[in-house]
């Protein structure tokens, strides 16, 4: 019977890497007339010539010492790294990386998912993102999926962490669940990176036996790597690829791996994990391999494949080279249970573009980020009980400040401190916004959706979040201190300290889209903004900083909001600052004026601030725009 599936075949994938030596060259050595300096890059060949082929219906499992080059093969069969020389076929026909990318799932050996969405909420979004159908059948794909995955039982539980943060489901079921996210779309080939690594031996079995269910009535090609298979785990497995040093040493089934190794001299005892056992004798195999190879012209070396393996294994039986006669040639050349001419040759249908429209995009991952805002409760919690504690506190500090000169003074001293309060205090979003490119990262590399939605909807779901915050935080103090008693001027402030908050949030988001990790985020982000206040005209007047400096005045995130929060307060006030004989000597708007200031650059610093606002996420846009291009070009570049 003809079966329609998708057979993968890689053909002499080699793979390169050029990294920077540890040993450091003297930077300064003086090279003598003749010496040549040495390279500072040294070749690591990661992948050796490597064939493989994997068929549908079956599982393929990669297997060898770490270092190998598993992940390399994985990702190369998965369509994110380039090699430098080799092909993949797909059903025999040459295919690309980005088609390679279109027709598979490739789950990591982390899992990305969001801790604190339920199972149901996790698979729903990712099936929202990736399938452009009407909900009620979104609905019924994930409850199927849900139950395929054999998660029924905790399809309304959190994913969580897994630690005592929020402990969630176990780690098992996330790794089920991180499947599940890759498989929504029924990609014909699942490529997944040691899925039961750290992993109890029981739930190791049960995510195999369900990856071996998913291939036997699905028809996917599941393509695994894995460590120490245990013996009940090796039996689900239709041919173990075994690799060492970035060259093949076996590809075949695992009984052909027991001859294999028989062939070898090696004494296999008869109830032994052959795979194991392999690992364990990977010097022997290593040595008799390069024996071989030494053995044949150069031209043959090229193209050993895995027809001369089974060649080279047969001539040694017949040869009666072997000590043991346990098996039978029928075993050794027992062939996968799909043969080629039962796979229909069909041209194979690559979805193109995104399942949903930029808006669609923007809205499932608004709803998604706001799920997720509103549930961290520590972060939602302590951030609303600050701005309010905060409010109040420093309201009570400078309650009623006078109208004259001494409170004049308080007030600007007041506001400087607002600025630095509000614009420092935002670095704990910080590891939440590194989390989030992690995923981000994973999905877009895999086509969910677009850069730039992302990016939307992130700048739009804090924005409520934050008039909350700058509402808690304004009230109380406002008029507890008696700043400026009209409505609009507190309504002023209002939109002051909320776009403050707002400027904060961006100025966190562009940086951790740059940054590596949170101590190198948090380092850069309070050195920027304690440059930033320095410059802000607080400590040093406009005119006093010198002119080389001067530019820093003008991109500084405090200037603006300062002059907003002094206009705000002195302008059209009829405040005097300083009477003499009882006539104003000093009012408000003199000290405005004095320094420059006038009531028409109300709105100006409000569009500065939203033009600011507006560069930072664009930047961060582009950063992660780069990140997600340099991640698809990898393995083209040197890294
Ligand atoms: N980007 C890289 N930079 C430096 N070395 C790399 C890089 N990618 C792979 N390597 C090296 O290539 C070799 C193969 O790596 P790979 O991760 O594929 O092995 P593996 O068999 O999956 O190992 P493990 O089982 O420990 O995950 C390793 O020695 C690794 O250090």
């Amino acid at each position: 019977m003809k079966k329609q599936g998708c057979e993968i075949e890689a053909k002499g994938i080699n793979y390169k890497i050029s990294t920077k030596k540890t040993e450091l060259l003297y930077p300064f050595k003086i090279f003598k007339k003749d010496e040549e300096p040495k390279p500072n890059l040294e070749d690591k060949h990661v992948l050796k010539g490597v064939n493989c082929k994997a068929k549908p219906w079956e599982i393929l499992a990669i297997v060898g010492p770490s270092g190998a080059g598993k992940s390399s093969l994985l990702e190369v069969l998965a369509g994110k790294l380039n090699p430098q020389n080799g092909s993949i076929f797909v059903n025999q026909n040459p295919i690309d990386k980005s088609q390679l990318q279109k027709i598979s799932g490739y789950v990591t050996q982390r899992d990305t998912l969001f801790p604190l969405l339920t199972v149901e909420e996790t698979l729903m979004f990712s099936a929202k993102l990736r399938l452009s159908l009407p909900q009620a059948q979104l609905r019924s794909r994930v409850k199927s999926l849900v139950q395929e995955l054999g998660l029924d039982h905790v399809a309304m539980t959190r994913v969580g962490t897994g630690d005592d943060r929020v402990r969630g489901i176990s780690g098992g079921e996330r790794r089920r669940v991180s499947i599940g996210v890759d498989v929504i779309h029924d990609p014909k080939v699942l490529i997944l990176d040691e899925p039961t690594s750290g992993l109890d031996s029981t739930s190791a079995l049960q995510i195999i036996d369900m990856l071996k269910v998913m291939a036997e009535t699905r028809g996917r090609t599941i393509i695994l790597s894995i460590h120490q298979p245990g013996f009940r785990i090796v039996k689900l497995f239709n041919s173990i690829l075994l690799m060492a040093n970035g060259s093949v040493l076996h590809h075949g089934t695992v009984d052909q791996l027991g001859i294999h190794l028989r062939t070898l001299d090696l004494d296999l005892p008869v109830h032994v994990n052959v795979v194991e056992f392999a690992i364990e004798s990977i010097e022997a195999i290593e040595q008799q391999k390069e024996e071989e190879k030494q053995a044949m012209q150069p031209t043959e070396v090229l193209s050993l494949s895995i027809s001369h393996q089974q060649q080279h294994i047969k001539k040694l039986v017949e040869e009666g080279e072997s000590r043991s006669g346990k098996f039978t040639l029928q075993q050794l050349f027992q062939q996968s249970k799909v043969a080629d001419e039962e796979i229909i040759n069909v041209g194979i249908d690559f979805p193109s573009g995104f399942a949903n429209s930029i808006f669609q995009e923007t809205i499932i991952l608004t709803h998604r980020f706001s799920k997720n805002i509103f549930r961290t409760r520590e972060l939602f919690a302590c951030r609303t009980i600050q701005m309010l504690v905060s409010g109040f506190v420093l309201g009570s500090i400078f309650c009623n400040v006078k109208d004259d000169l001494t409170g004049a003074e308080e007030r600007v001293g007041l506001f400087a401190f607002i600025l630095t309060f509000l614009l420092s205090c935002t670095t704990e979003a910080l590891p939440i916004f590194l989390q989030e490119r992690e995923i981000l990262m994973k999905e877009t590399s895999c086509g969910s959706y677009r850069v730039s939605s992302y990016s939307i909807a992130n700048g739009l779901v804090s924005l409520p979040f934050l008039l909350i915050l700058a509402i808690f935080f304004s009230v109380p103090l406002y008029w507890l201190v008696g700043l400026n008693p009209t409505f609009t001027a507190f309504m002023h402030f209002l939109l002051l300290i909320w776009l403050i908050l707002y400027t904060a949030n961006s100025v966190v988001v562009c940086f951790s889209a740059l940054v590596p990790n949170f101590i190198v985020g948090n380092s850069v982000i309070s050195g920027v903004m304690g440059s930033f206040f320095l410059f802000s005209g607080y400590f040093i007047s406009k005119h006093g900083i010198p002119k080389y400096w001067i530019f820093m005045h003008y991109i500084s995130l405090f200037k603006y909001p300062f002059e907003g929060f002094l206009i705000n307060e002195f302008s059209k006030s009829g405040k005097c600052l300083e009477y003499m004989f009882g006539t104003c000597m000093v009012s408000g708007e003199d000290v405005l004026r004095e320094e420059g200031y006038g009531e028409e650059s109300r709105w100006r610093n409000v569009v500065i601030m939203i033009c600011f606002i507006l560069v930072y996420r664009f930047i961060s846009y582009v950063i992660l725009r780069c990140r997600c291009s340099l991640t698809s070009l990898k393995g083209s570049v040197v890294l």
